[in-house]
């Protein structure tokens, strides 16, 4: 008798009660019910972190520093990089930690091997071990609208979001990947971690000059996630977190841009605190997670569009993906129905009165 009918035949002898704890067990397991081990340690870890004076970039950069992370924080305004870092060093954990902070606009070509160098003279001669590229804007509006100029928005969104990360990935890369750094396929990974948004995942009116910046971060996430598998000594790790709504400053900033439609469909998204998404991904991040949605909703739409996408839990993912397209025939009737129900009340867009 072969192996495997020895071993189906003793498994149906057992009975029901087995197969079906094991079933439980893995359903537990895939929800993430057993605690995991650490996949990303912060403690005595040094991070890069860009955008980190305000919004989610502020309540990541001290979260890390209680958890015991030295951080190398970057973002243009000199006079918030100083206030923050003495909020780092009172929110450390320990007397050891160290904080520092570079002026430096992420949308310049060539910031981030300036930055890099800068980082790897402070840091004793080593490169960070996390480098997270948070720092972004968004400045909705309706692509035809006469009145305001959205292909200037649409490039300086995208030299801020996408060319920022970008230069910033490479910049690491370059440190990580070069033969001279190669610790061996056992060495702690290195991480990259970019920060999308949702609209990466489900596309929203009035968000044209945004929008791609954050679905270019997909690709070339997926890209990276790849081309690391060509040096298995210089093990690194990449990450995109997917925030929906942040109260944050640049959500203050970009709302009043933004035009009425888009508030009426993005209300049912529930908003986060900066703190909490920062909470929700450093969770995500810790438990290994490639895509990082940081609430239910994210995941669902995680789940709706993974394409090529690495998964978080094959199992898992694929079984929700066949569910969620489904959900999406609602979401898009719903949505374009509020499109048609606007049109018909307020007009052409050219009537529309300005906030
Ligand atoms: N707010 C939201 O609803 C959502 C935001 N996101 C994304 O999350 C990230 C954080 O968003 P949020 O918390 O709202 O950000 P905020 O606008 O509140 O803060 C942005 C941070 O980035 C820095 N920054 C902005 N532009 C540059 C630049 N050109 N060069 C260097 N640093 C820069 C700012 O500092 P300084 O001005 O001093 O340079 C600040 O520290 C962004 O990538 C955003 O796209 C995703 C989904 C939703
Ligand atoms: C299967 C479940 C589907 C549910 C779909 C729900 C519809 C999503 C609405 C999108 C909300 C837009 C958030 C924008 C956040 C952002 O990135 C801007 N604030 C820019 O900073």
């Amino acid at each position: 008798m072969s192996l495997l009918t020895t071993v189906v035949s003793y498994i149906t002898s057992l009975p029901t009660i087995i197969p079906s704890l094991f079933l439980l067990a893995v359903y537990a397991y895939t929800m993430g019910l057993f605690p995991s081990r650490n996949a990303m340690p912060v403690a005595g870890r040094t991070i890069l972190l860009t955008g980190a004076t305000e919004g989610l970039g502020r309540a990541a950069a001290l979260l890390l520093a209680s958890r015991g992370a030295n951080l190398v924080i970057v973002s243009r305004n000199v006079g918030r990089l100083e206030e923050t870092i003495s909020l780092l060093k009172a929110a450390a954990s320990s007397p050891n930690q160290r904080f520092y902070y570079i002026s430096a606009d992420v949308s310049e070509a060539g910031y981030a091997d300036t930055v890099m160098a800068e980082t790897i003279a402070w840091n004793k001669g080593k490169s960070p071990d996390i480098v997270w590229c948070v720092a972004g804007m968004s400045t909705p509006m309706l692509w035809a609208d006469a009145q305001e100029d959205s292909m200037a928005a649409s490039r300086r969104n995208m030299d801020v979001n996408f060319f920022g990360a970008a230069e910033m990935s490479r910049a690491a890369l370059k440190e990580w990947l070069a033969p001279e750094n190669s610790k061996g396929k056992d060495a702690e990974p290195k991480h990259l971690i970019f920060t999308a948004s949702v609209l990466a995942f489900f596309a929203v009116a009035g968000y044209g000059p945004y929008t791609p910046s954050k679905w270019a971060l997909r690709g070339l996430a997926d890209t990276l996630a790849m081309e690391v598998g060509l040096y298995p000594d210089n093990p690194v790790k990449i990450h995109v977190v997917y925030p929906g709504t942040i109260t944050s400053p640049g959500l203050e900033r970009e709302n009043q841009t933004k035009p009425e439609v888009t508030l009426e469909l993005e209300k049912d998204e529930p908003a986060q605190t900066p703190e909490q998404v920062a909470e929700k991904a450093l969770k995500g991040l810790q438990k290994g997670e490639y895509f990082v949605p940081v609430s239910l909703t994210g995941n669902l739409m995680r789940c709706g569009v993974l394409g090529g996408s690495p998964r978080n839990n094959w199992l898992v993912d694929t079984i929700v993906g066949w569910i969620v397209p489904i959900v999406y025939y609602f979401v898009l009737w719903g949505m374009n129905s509020t499109v048609a129900t606007w049109a018909r009340k307020k007009g052409h867009p050219a009537k529309y009165v300005k906030q």
